[in-house]
């Protein structure tokens, strides 16, 4: 359930008696407020395939955005890039996105989203964003459309007047929730590769949405943001979460261990294990994959420069 304030409930919801009433109800009976900002976490990458890490960085991302008392974690989504990244050993989105499901299965709270992966062609992150926030914005939206006041017994539509457009706007902007991109200190680093990322598409990112970074072993997030000029304007859009019991599962590792023939238990949900099993998935062949085909951010990128 959504939490607003409730003196904007009040004013939304209730006739000026009701809202009296509502005053001298005990504050159990009463909605709650909440001055959290309400956020969904966004993961892109391969999920090639999905491992235990990745679902830990939702695990350990919502921990620290929940101690800092400012953000309420509403969801987390996974969204694995399209076949056009064109990664070397990158399988199917197909396989990806099922294997994603299987092991998000038990989470009451991370969902895995296909919209990314169904375009035809590889898009940047900063669109995929972009399209999770509209989304929000939208449901917002038609949810306060909806929304109907009762008047000398009667239901009907809220009325379109300039005073109901101002509560919507308040409403809207206490209550709008926002995306931030999760991700591992790997990929913030690689927001400094020449032609991987575009300057503005970087800018926006950590203007308009903000990142939650998680530690790697081998990366050093702190320095990198140090090193950056624009990383530096904008580190206080950046949450840096340290992981403390760190572990380095990667999916090239269980690749890896899958074309030698050894175990990935428990390093990937078991689920997943079965999965890759029956459909006999990472092999030499799909390592060969997009093999000598250059990764389509820089494709792009270096054509446009
Ligand atoms: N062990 C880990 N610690 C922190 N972040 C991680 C870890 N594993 C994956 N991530 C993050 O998860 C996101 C998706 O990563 P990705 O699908 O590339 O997995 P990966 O394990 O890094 O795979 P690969 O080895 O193929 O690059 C990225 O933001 C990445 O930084
Ligand atoms: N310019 C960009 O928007 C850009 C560049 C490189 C990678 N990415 C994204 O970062 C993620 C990286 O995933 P991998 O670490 O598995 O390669 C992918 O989701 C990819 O789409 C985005
Ligand atoms: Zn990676």
């Amino acid at each position: 359930m959504r939490l607003v304030s409730s003196a904007v409930a009040v004013r939304l919801h209730l006739s000026s008696s009701e809202a009296v009433q509502q005053s001298l109800l005990p504050p159990q009976n009463m909605e709650k407020s909440d001055d959290r900002r309400e956020v969904v976490l966004l993961a892109t990458g391969s999920f090639n395939p999905i491992t235990v890490m990745h679902l830990r960085l939702f695990e350990l991302a919502r921990d620290y955005l929940h101690e800092t008392g400012k953000y309420k974690v509403i969801k987390g989504i996974i969204s694995p890039v399209g076949d056009g990244y064109k990664k070397k050993g990158l399988i199917e989105a197909s396989h990806r996105l099922a294997m994603a499901n299987l092991a998000t299965k038990n989470s009451n709270w991370i969902e895995v989203d296909s919209w990314e992966c169904s375009q035809k062609e590889w898009m940047e992150t900063v669109l995929v964003l972009r399209h999770h926030q509209q989304k929000l914005a939208n449901a917002n939206t038609s949810d306060s459309s909806e929304k109907v006041v009762h008047k000398k017994g009667h239901k009907r539509k809220r009325e379109n007047s300039y005073q109901d457009k101002t509560d919507r706007c308040l409403q809207e902007s206490k209550v709008m929730p926002q995306v931030k991109l999760l991700c591992g200190a790997d990929m913030l680093e690689s927001l400094g590769k020449p032609n991987l990322w575009k300057n503005e598409d970087v800018i926006e990112i950590l203007s308009s949405f903000g990142i939650v970074c998680i530690t790697r072993l081998g990366s050093n997030a702190s320095n990198f943001i140090y090193e950056s000029d624009i990383l530096w304007k904008y580190k206080h859009m950046i949450h840096l979460v340290e992981e403390w019991i760190t572990n380095d599962i990667s999916s090239t590792k269980i690749r890896r261990a899958l074309r030698r023939g050894m175990s990935i238990r428990y390093l990937v949900p078991d689920s997943v294990v079965e999965y890759i099993e029956n459909h006999e998935l990472y092999n030499e062949r799909s390592e060969e994959r997009n093999s000598g085909i250059i990764l389509e951010p820089l494709a792009r990128n270096s054509k446009n420069s």
